[in-house]
Protein backbone atom coordinates (compact mmCIF):
# COMPACT_ATOMS: atom_id res chain seq x y z
CA UNK A 1 0.00 0.00 0.00
CA UNK A 2 3.23 2.25 0.13
CA UNK A 3 2.29 5.75 -2.26
CA UNK A 4 -1.30 6.19 -0.76
CA UNK A 5 -2.32 8.12 1.82
CA UNK A 6 -3.48 6.64 5.18
CA UNK A 7 -6.29 8.64 5.01
CA UNK A 8 -7.55 6.99 1.36
CA UNK A 9 -7.32 3.50 2.20
CA UNK A 10 -9.15 3.88 5.64
CA UNK A 11 -11.75 5.81 3.83
CA UNK A 12 -12.37 2.66 0.92
CA UNK A 13 -11.93 0.79 3.95
CA UNK A 14 -14.64 2.05 5.82
CA UNK A 15 -16.87 2.48 2.86
CA UNK A 16 -16.66 -1.16 2.54
CA UNK A 17 -17.21 -1.95 5.70
CA UNK A 18 -20.44 -0.60 6.11
CA UNK A 19 -21.58 -2.26 3.77
CA UNK A 20 -21.31 -5.48 5.76
CA UNK A 21 -18.98 -8.11 6.67
CA UNK A 22 -16.20 -9.29 4.28
CA UNK A 23 -13.69 -11.43 4.23
CA UNK A 24 -11.61 -11.82 0.78
CA UNK A 25 -13.04 -9.01 -1.48
CA UNK A 26 -10.32 -10.00 -4.71
CA UNK A 27 -11.27 -13.84 -4.03
CA UNK A 28 -15.00 -13.50 -4.58
CA UNK A 29 -14.81 -11.28 -7.61
CA UNK A 30 -15.10 -13.86 -10.00
CA UNK A 31 -17.85 -15.70 -8.16
CA UNK A 32 -19.86 -12.75 -7.42
CA UNK A 33 -19.93 -11.46 -10.93
CA UNK A 34 -21.27 -14.64 -11.95
CA UNK A 35 -23.64 -14.71 -9.33
CA UNK A 36 -24.84 -11.25 -10.84
CA UNK A 37 -25.27 -12.45 -14.12
CA UNK A 38 -27.31 -15.25 -13.68
CA UNK A 39 -29.96 -13.57 -10.98
CA UNK A 40 -30.35 -10.49 -13.37
CA UNK A 41 -31.38 -13.02 -15.74
CA UNK A 42 -34.73 -12.97 -14.47
CA UNK A 43 -37.35 -10.02 -15.39
CA UNK A 44 -37.11 -8.50 -12.43
CA UNK A 45 -34.86 -9.35 -9.35
CA UNK A 46 -34.02 -7.97 -5.78
CA UNK A 47 -30.09 -7.92 -6.57
CA UNK A 48 -27.05 -8.96 -4.57
CA UNK A 49 -25.76 -5.23 -4.96
CA UNK A 50 -23.23 -5.21 -2.38
CA UNK A 51 -21.24 -7.76 -4.26
CA UNK A 52 -21.68 -6.47 -7.23
CA UNK A 53 -19.65 -2.99 -5.78
CA UNK A 54 -17.34 -4.97 -4.17
CA UNK A 55 -16.70 -6.91 -7.77
CA UNK A 56 -16.60 -3.52 -9.34
CA UNK A 57 -14.58 -1.11 -6.67
CA UNK A 58 -10.67 -1.32 -8.22
CA UNK A 59 -8.24 -2.29 -5.48
CA UNK A 60 -5.57 0.45 -4.05
CA UNK A 61 -2.52 -0.86 -6.25
CA UNK A 62 0.89 0.96 -5.93
CA UNK A 63 1.31 0.76 -9.89
CA UNK A 64 -1.50 2.46 -10.57
CA UNK A 65 -0.72 6.79 -11.42
CA UNK A 66 -3.30 9.23 -10.70
CA UNK A 67 -6.49 9.37 -13.27
CA UNK A 68 -6.75 5.44 -13.04
CA UNK A 69 -9.49 5.72 -10.78
CA UNK A 70 -11.74 7.81 -12.64
CA UNK A 71 -12.05 11.27 -14.44
CA UNK A 72 -15.26 12.91 -13.87
CA UNK A 73 -17.05 16.08 -14.45
CA UNK A 74 -20.18 17.56 -13.67
CA UNK A 75 -22.13 19.90 -16.23
CA UNK A 76 -24.17 21.62 -13.75
CA UNK A 77 -24.23 24.77 -11.54
CA UNK A 78 -26.01 28.22 -12.27
CA UNK A 79 -27.44 31.48 -10.16
CA UNK A 80 -29.64 29.26 -8.27
CA UNK A 81 -28.22 25.75 -7.45
CA UNK A 82 -24.96 25.88 -6.45
CA UNK A 83 -24.98 22.71 -3.79
CA UNK A 84 -26.20 20.17 -6.45
CA UNK A 85 -23.23 19.90 -8.79
CA UNK A 86 -20.87 20.33 -5.72
CA UNK A 87 -22.66 17.13 -4.01
CA UNK A 88 -22.36 15.46 -6.98
CA UNK A 89 -18.95 16.44 -7.99
CA UNK A 90 -17.79 15.61 -4.40
CA UNK A 91 -19.43 12.33 -3.92
CA UNK A 92 -17.72 11.30 -7.14
CA UNK A 93 -13.95 12.21 -5.16
CA UNK A 94 -15.07 10.77 -1.55
CA UNK A 95 -16.32 7.42 -3.58
CA UNK A 96 -12.70 7.09 -4.99
CA UNK A 97 -12.03 9.46 -8.24
CA UNK A 98 -9.14 10.81 -8.72
CA UNK A 99 -10.21 14.01 -10.06
CA UNK A 100 -13.85 15.64 -10.35
CA UNK A 101 -14.38 18.94 -12.64
CA UNK A 102 -17.09 20.88 -13.05
CA UNK A 103 -18.33 22.62 -15.52
CA UNK A 104 -20.49 25.70 -14.65
CA UNK A 105 -22.18 29.21 -15.07
CA UNK A 106 -19.80 32.07 -14.13
CA UNK A 107 -21.84 32.66 -11.44
CA UNK A 108 -22.09 29.84 -9.78
CA UNK A 109 -18.35 28.71 -10.14
CA UNK A 110 -16.56 31.17 -6.92
CA UNK A 111 -19.15 29.56 -4.76
CA UNK A 112 -18.50 26.33 -5.90
CA UNK A 113 -14.99 26.33 -5.76
CA UNK A 114 -14.88 28.00 -2.11
CA UNK A 115 -16.96 25.01 -0.80
CA UNK A 116 -13.72 22.66 -1.38
CA UNK A 117 -10.21 23.07 -3.01
CA UNK A 118 -10.77 19.43 -4.34
CA UNK A 119 -12.57 19.70 -7.08
CA UNK A 120 -11.71 21.93 -10.49
CA UNK A 121 -14.34 24.34 -11.82
CA UNK A 122 -14.60 25.53 -15.03
CA UNK A 123 -16.90 29.05 -15.21
CA UNK A 124 -17.58 28.48 -18.93
CA UNK A 125 -21.38 28.36 -18.98
CA UNK A 126 -23.42 31.22 -19.82
CA UNK A 127 -27.41 31.87 -19.17
CA UNK A 128 -29.38 34.18 -21.78
CA UNK A 129 -29.48 37.18 -19.20
CA UNK A 130 -26.01 37.90 -19.60
CA UNK A 131 -25.93 37.21 -23.23
CA UNK A 132 -26.36 39.35 -25.87
CA UNK A 133 -28.65 37.66 -29.30
CA UNK A 134 -25.60 38.45 -31.51
CA UNK A 135 -23.13 36.82 -29.33
CA UNK A 136 -25.03 33.57 -28.78
CA UNK A 137 -23.30 32.46 -31.93
CA UNK A 138 -19.63 32.58 -31.00
CA UNK A 139 -20.33 31.87 -26.82
CA UNK A 140 -21.79 28.82 -27.67
CA UNK A 141 -19.15 27.59 -29.75
CA UNK A 142 -16.15 28.69 -27.23
CA UNK A 143 -18.33 26.76 -24.66
CA UNK A 144 -18.14 23.32 -26.89
CA UNK A 145 -14.02 24.01 -27.56
CA UNK A 146 -13.60 24.57 -23.56
CA UNK A 147 -15.32 21.61 -22.95
CA UNK A 148 -13.67 19.70 -25.88
CA UNK A 149 -10.34 19.95 -24.73
CA UNK A 150 -10.93 18.07 -22.14
CA UNK A 151 -13.69 15.74 -23.14
CA UNK A 152 -11.73 12.77 -24.04
CA UNK A 153 -10.15 12.49 -20.86
CA UNK A 154 -12.93 11.90 -19.34
CA UNK A 155 -14.65 8.98 -17.57
CA UNK A 156 -17.86 9.89 -17.43
CA UNK A 157 -20.26 12.96 -17.14
CA UNK A 158 -22.65 13.86 -14.74
CA UNK A 159 -25.11 16.30 -16.85
CA UNK A 160 -27.58 18.34 -14.98
CA UNK A 161 -27.58 18.58 -11.50
CA UNK A 162 -28.22 22.35 -10.66
CA UNK A 163 -28.58 23.09 -14.56
CA UNK A 164 -31.48 25.06 -14.38
CA UNK A 165 -33.59 25.58 -17.36
CA UNK A 166 -32.31 28.63 -18.81
CA UNK A 167 -32.83 28.07 -22.99
CA UNK A 168 -29.76 29.25 -23.90
CA UNK A 169 -27.61 27.43 -21.32
CA UNK A 170 -29.46 23.94 -22.36
CA UNK A 171 -28.33 24.73 -26.23
CA UNK A 172 -25.10 24.34 -24.86
CA UNK A 173 -25.64 21.96 -23.20
CA UNK A 174 -26.95 19.89 -25.74
CA UNK A 175 -23.88 20.38 -28.31
CA UNK A 176 -21.89 19.11 -24.89
CA UNK A 177 -24.02 16.08 -25.13
CA UNK A 178 -23.46 15.28 -28.79
CA UNK A 179 -19.93 16.17 -28.33
CA UNK A 180 -19.76 13.25 -25.73
CA UNK A 181 -21.82 10.85 -28.00
CA UNK A 182 -19.41 11.18 -30.50
CA UNK A 183 -16.73 10.50 -27.77
CA UNK A 184 -18.23 7.46 -26.60
CA UNK A 185 -18.27 8.84 -23.17
CA UNK A 186 -20.23 7.61 -21.01
CA UNK A 187 -23.38 10.11 -19.13
CA UNK A 188 -25.69 10.06 -16.17
CA UNK A 189 -28.54 12.28 -17.01
CA UNK A 190 -29.77 13.88 -13.36
CA UNK A 191 -32.11 17.22 -12.74
CA UNK A 192 -32.46 19.29 -15.39
CA UNK A 193 -30.84 17.05 -17.72
CA UNK A 194 -34.04 15.08 -17.47
CA UNK A 195 -36.09 18.26 -18.04
CA UNK A 196 -33.55 18.44 -21.10
CA UNK A 197 -33.27 15.05 -22.71
CA UNK A 198 -37.39 14.86 -22.03
CA UNK A 199 -37.91 17.59 -24.31
CA UNK A 200 -35.08 16.25 -26.78
CA UNK A 201 -35.28 12.31 -26.45
CA UNK A 202 -32.56 12.51 -29.35
CA UNK A 203 -30.38 13.85 -27.44
CA UNK A 204 -29.47 10.31 -25.59
CA UNK A 205 -31.66 7.50 -27.55
CA UNK A 206 -30.32 4.27 -29.02
CA UNK A 207 -27.16 5.77 -26.78
CA UNK A 208 -26.07 2.15 -24.55
CA UNK A 209 -23.93 4.34 -22.25
CA UNK A 210 -26.29 6.53 -21.08
CA UNK A 211 -27.66 6.50 -17.91
CA UNK A 212 -30.88 8.41 -16.35
CA UNK A 213 -31.81 9.00 -12.92
CA UNK A 214 -35.34 10.03 -12.51
CA UNK A 215 -36.95 10.96 -9.24
CA UNK A 216 -40.88 10.57 -9.05
CA UNK A 217 -41.23 13.86 -11.11
CA UNK A 218 -38.73 13.29 -13.45
CA UNK A 219 -39.92 9.71 -14.61
CA UNK A 220 -43.53 10.76 -14.53
CA UNK A 221 -42.84 13.36 -17.08
CA UNK A 222 -40.41 10.60 -19.32
CA UNK A 223 -43.40 8.16 -19.11
CA UNK A 224 -45.82 10.80 -20.10
CA UNK A 225 -43.34 12.02 -23.32
CA UNK A 226 -42.65 8.86 -24.17
CA UNK A 227 -45.07 6.07 -23.90
CA UNK A 228 -47.83 8.77 -24.16
CA UNK A 229 -49.76 7.55 -20.52
CA UNK A 230 -49.72 8.02 -16.64
CA UNK A 231 -47.13 6.11 -14.53
CA UNK A 232 -48.77 2.91 -13.59
CA UNK A 233 -47.83 1.56 -10.40
CA UNK A 234 -49.50 -2.00 -10.90
CA UNK A 235 -47.57 -2.90 -13.68
CA UNK A 236 -44.39 -0.89 -13.12
CA UNK A 237 -41.64 -3.34 -13.83
CA UNK A 238 -43.26 -3.95 -17.50
CA UNK A 239 -43.47 0.40 -17.71
CA UNK A 240 -39.94 0.47 -16.84
CA UNK A 241 -38.70 -1.94 -19.38
CA UNK A 242 -40.87 -0.33 -22.29
CA UNK A 243 -40.27 3.00 -21.17
CA UNK A 244 -35.83 2.21 -21.60
CA UNK A 245 -36.59 0.43 -24.40
CA UNK A 246 -38.82 3.48 -26.32
CA UNK A 247 -35.65 5.18 -25.48
CA UNK A 248 -33.62 2.77 -27.35
CA UNK A 249 -31.70 0.85 -24.33
CA UNK A 250 -30.72 3.17 -22.02
CA UNK A 251 -30.77 2.58 -18.50
CA UNK A 252 -32.98 3.75 -16.01
CA UNK A 253 -32.77 4.16 -12.70
CA UNK A 254 -35.44 4.63 -11.16
CA UNK A 255 -35.67 6.69 -7.83
CA UNK A 256 -37.81 5.59 -4.58
CA UNK A 257 -38.80 3.58 -2.09
CA UNK A 258 -37.42 0.64 -3.95
CA UNK A 259 -34.64 1.78 -7.09
CA UNK A 260 -35.42 0.01 -10.05
CA UNK A 261 -33.13 -0.56 -12.89
CA UNK A 262 -33.69 -1.44 -16.65
CA UNK A 263 -32.36 -1.07 -19.63
CA UNK A 264 -35.24 -2.48 -21.79
CA UNK A 265 -33.99 -6.10 -21.21
CA UNK A 266 -33.79 -6.80 -17.43
CA UNK A 267 -35.09 -4.99 -14.25
CA UNK A 268 -32.83 -5.15 -11.07
CA UNK A 269 -33.93 -4.23 -7.81
CA UNK A 270 -32.10 -2.35 -4.96
CA UNK A 271 -34.38 -1.95 -1.88
CA UNK A 272 -32.71 -2.51 1.19
CA UNK A 273 -33.11 0.70 4.04
CA UNK A 274 -32.36 3.83 3.16
CA UNK A 275 -33.65 7.11 5.13
CA UNK A 276 -36.92 8.29 5.85
CA UNK A 277 -35.93 11.94 5.65
CA UNK A 278 -36.47 13.11 1.67
CA UNK A 279 -33.92 15.99 1.92
CA UNK A 280 -33.25 17.65 -1.24
CA UNK A 281 -29.34 16.86 -2.43
CA UNK A 282 -29.16 12.76 -2.18
CA UNK A 283 -29.82 12.18 -5.71
CA UNK A 284 -26.98 14.39 -6.57
CA UNK A 285 -24.85 12.48 -4.40
CA UNK A 286 -26.51 9.35 -6.20
CA UNK A 287 -25.66 10.80 -9.86
CA UNK A 288 -21.82 11.36 -8.75
CA UNK A 289 -21.76 7.77 -7.49
CA UNK A 290 -23.21 5.71 -10.13
CA UNK A 291 -20.64 7.77 -12.51
CA UNK A 292 -18.05 6.43 -10.60
CA UNK A 293 -18.84 2.99 -10.24
CA UNK A 294 -19.90 3.13 -13.97
CA UNK A 295 -16.55 3.66 -14.93
CA UNK A 296 -14.87 1.27 -12.54
CA UNK A 297 -17.35 -1.15 -14.17
CA UNK A 298 -16.13 -0.75 -17.90
CA UNK A 299 -13.03 -0.73 -16.58
CA UNK A 300 -13.50 -4.48 -14.84
CA UNK A 301 -15.64 -5.35 -18.18
CA UNK A 302 -12.40 -4.48 -19.99
CA UNK A 303 -10.29 -6.92 -17.82
CA UNK A 304 -12.07 -9.40 -19.53
CA UNK A 305 -15.44 -10.20 -17.39
CA UNK A 306 -18.22 -10.07 -19.46
CA UNK A 307 -21.73 -10.17 -18.77
CA UNK A 308 -23.76 -7.45 -16.98
CA UNK A 309 -24.07 -4.43 -18.43
CA UNK A 310 -21.36 -1.43 -17.19
CA UNK A 311 -24.32 0.87 -16.68
CA UNK A 312 -26.41 -1.64 -14.98
CA UNK A 313 -23.92 -2.59 -12.22
CA UNK A 314 -22.40 1.14 -11.99
CA UNK A 315 -26.61 2.04 -10.92
CA UNK A 316 -26.74 -1.31 -8.76
CA UNK A 317 -23.86 0.15 -6.95
CA UNK A 318 -24.27 3.61 -6.41
CA UNK A 319 -28.23 2.97 -5.63
CA UNK A 320 -27.05 0.31 -2.80
CA UNK A 321 -24.14 2.57 -1.70
CA UNK A 322 -26.39 5.98 -1.24
CA UNK A 323 -28.96 3.75 0.80
CA UNK A 324 -26.95 2.34 3.17
CA UNK A 325 -24.91 6.05 3.55
CA UNK A 326 -28.30 7.62 4.22
CA UNK A 327 -29.89 4.75 6.68
CA UNK A 328 -26.03 5.25 8.70
CA UNK A 329 -26.59 9.15 8.45
CA UNK A 330 -29.68 9.28 9.70
CA UNK A 331 -29.39 6.45 12.34
CA UNK A 332 -26.05 8.94 13.63
CA UNK A 333 -28.54 11.94 13.58
CA UNK A 334 -31.62 10.12 15.34
CA UNK A 335 -28.85 9.22 17.90
CA UNK A 336 -27.96 12.29 18.32
CA UNK A 337 -31.51 13.69 18.82
CA UNK A 338 -32.45 11.09 21.39
CA UNK A 339 -29.40 11.65 23.59
CA UNK A 340 -29.73 15.24 23.39
CA UNK A 341 -33.60 15.28 24.43
CA UNK A 342 -32.46 12.78 27.19
CA UNK A 343 -30.26 14.83 28.68
CA UNK A 344 -32.72 18.29 28.46
CA UNK A 345 -35.88 16.04 29.90
CA UNK A 346 -33.01 15.06 32.53
CA UNK A 347 -32.07 18.37 33.40
CA UNK A 348 -35.65 19.34 33.92
CA UNK A 349 -36.42 21.52 30.75
CA UNK A 350 -39.07 19.46 29.58
CA UNK A 351 -41.01 22.54 28.13
CA UNK A 352 -38.11 22.01 25.54
CA UNK A 353 -38.19 18.99 24.62
CA UNK A 354 -36.45 18.42 21.39
CA UNK A 355 -39.62 15.94 20.01
CA UNK A 356 -41.72 19.08 19.35
CA UNK A 357 -39.38 20.50 17.21
CA UNK A 358 -37.64 17.35 15.41
CA UNK A 359 -40.69 15.38 13.05
CA UNK A 360 -38.87 12.08 14.74
N1 LIG B 1 -29.05 22.22 -2.92
C1 LIG B 1 -29.26 22.28 -4.25
O1 LIG B 1 -28.64 23.07 -4.96
C2 LIG B 1 -30.23 21.35 -4.86
C3 LIG B 1 -30.61 21.57 -6.17
N2 LIG B 1 -31.40 20.70 -6.84
C4 LIG B 1 -31.61 20.99 -8.25
O2 LIG B 1 -32.84 21.61 -8.39
C5 LIG B 1 -33.25 21.49 -9.75
C6 LIG B 1 -34.70 20.99 -9.79
O3 LIG B 1 -34.69 19.68 -9.24
P1 LIG B 1 -35.92 19.11 -8.40
O4 LIG B 1 -35.53 17.79 -7.86
O5 LIG B 1 -36.41 20.11 -7.42
O6 LIG B 1 -36.91 18.95 -9.60
P2 LIG B 1 -38.32 18.29 -9.74
O7 LIG B 1 -38.56 17.28 -8.65
O8 LIG B 1 -38.49 17.84 -11.11
O9 LIG B 1 -39.23 19.56 -9.54
C7 LIG B 1 -39.84 19.89 -8.32
C8 LIG B 1 -40.86 20.95 -8.64
O10 LIG B 1 -40.22 22.17 -8.99
C9 LIG B 1 -40.59 22.58 -10.30
N3 LIG B 1 -39.43 23.14 -10.95
C10 LIG B 1 -38.16 22.71 -10.87
N4 LIG B 1 -37.33 23.51 -11.55
C11 LIG B 1 -38.11 24.47 -12.09
C12 LIG B 1 -37.83 25.60 -12.92
N5 LIG B 1 -36.59 25.95 -13.28
N6 LIG B 1 -38.88 26.37 -13.31
C13 LIG B 1 -40.14 26.07 -12.92
N7 LIG B 1 -40.45 25.01 -12.13
C14 LIG B 1 -39.45 24.23 -11.73
C15 LIG B 1 -41.13 21.35 -10.97
O11 LIG B 1 -42.09 21.73 -11.91
P3 LIG B 1 -42.40 20.82 -13.22
O12 LIG B 1 -41.10 20.59 -13.89
O13 LIG B 1 -43.03 19.55 -12.74
O14 LIG B 1 -43.29 21.68 -14.03
C16 LIG B 1 -41.73 20.58 -9.82
O15 LIG B 1 -43.03 21.00 -9.55
C17 LIG B 1 -32.28 20.49 -10.38
O16 LIG B 1 -31.28 21.19 -11.08
C18 LIG B 1 -31.69 19.82 -9.19
O17 LIG B 1 -30.44 19.24 -9.48
C19 LIG B 1 -31.90 19.48 -6.23
O18 LIG B 1 -31.01 18.49 -6.65
C20 LIG B 1 -31.96 19.59 -4.71
C21 LIG B 1 -30.74 20.18 -4.08
N1 LIG C 1 -39.37 6.69 -0.36
C1 LIG C 1 -38.07 6.43 -0.29
N2 LIG C 1 -37.57 5.60 0.66
C2 LIG C 1 -36.26 5.33 0.72
N3 LIG C 1 -35.34 5.85 -0.10
C3 LIG C 1 -35.77 6.68 -1.07
C4 LIG C 1 -37.16 7.01 -1.23
N4 LIG C 1 -37.30 7.86 -2.26
C5 LIG C 1 -36.05 8.05 -2.74
N5 LIG C 1 -35.15 7.35 -2.03
C6 LIG C 1 -33.68 7.29 -2.23
O1 LIG C 1 -33.15 8.60 -2.08
C7 LIG C 1 -32.18 8.86 -3.07
C8 LIG C 1 -32.57 10.13 -3.80
O2 LIG C 1 -33.80 9.95 -4.44
P1 LIG C 1 -34.79 11.17 -4.65
O3 LIG C 1 -36.01 10.65 -5.30
O4 LIG C 1 -34.92 11.95 -3.38
O5 LIG C 1 -33.93 12.01 -5.71
P2 LIG C 1 -34.04 13.53 -6.12
O6 LIG C 1 -35.41 14.06 -5.90
O7 LIG C 1 -33.50 13.63 -7.49
O8 LIG C 1 -33.01 14.20 -5.11
P3 LIG C 1 -32.32 15.63 -5.20
O9 LIG C 1 -32.95 16.44 -4.14
O10 LIG C 1 -30.88 15.39 -4.94
O11 LIG C 1 -32.55 16.17 -6.57
C9 LIG C 1 -32.12 7.63 -3.96
O12 LIG C 1 -30.99 6.88 -3.59
C10 LIG C 1 -33.36 6.85 -3.63
O13 LIG C 1 -33.08 5.47 -3.59
MG1 LIG D 1 -32.65 15.33 -8.40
Amino acid sequence: MVGFPAAVIRRQQFLIRCLGSYNNISKNICNNTTIKMQSLMSPSMEVDAVSVLRSITPSLDPSRHKGQAGKIAVVGGCREYTGAPYFSAISALKIGADLSHVFCTKDAAAVIKSYSPELIVHPILEESYSVRDEDKKSISAKVIAEVDKWMERFDCLVIGPGLGRDPFLLDCVSDIMKHARQSNVPMVIDGDGLFLVTNYLDLVSGYPLAVLTPNINEYKRLVQKVLQCEVNDQDGTQQLLSLAKGIGGVTILRKGGSDFISNGETVSTVSSFGSPRRCGGQGDILSGSVAVFLSWARQHAAKGEAGVTPTILGCIAGSVLMRKAASLAFETWRSFVQSVEADTLSMGFKEVSLATSFPY
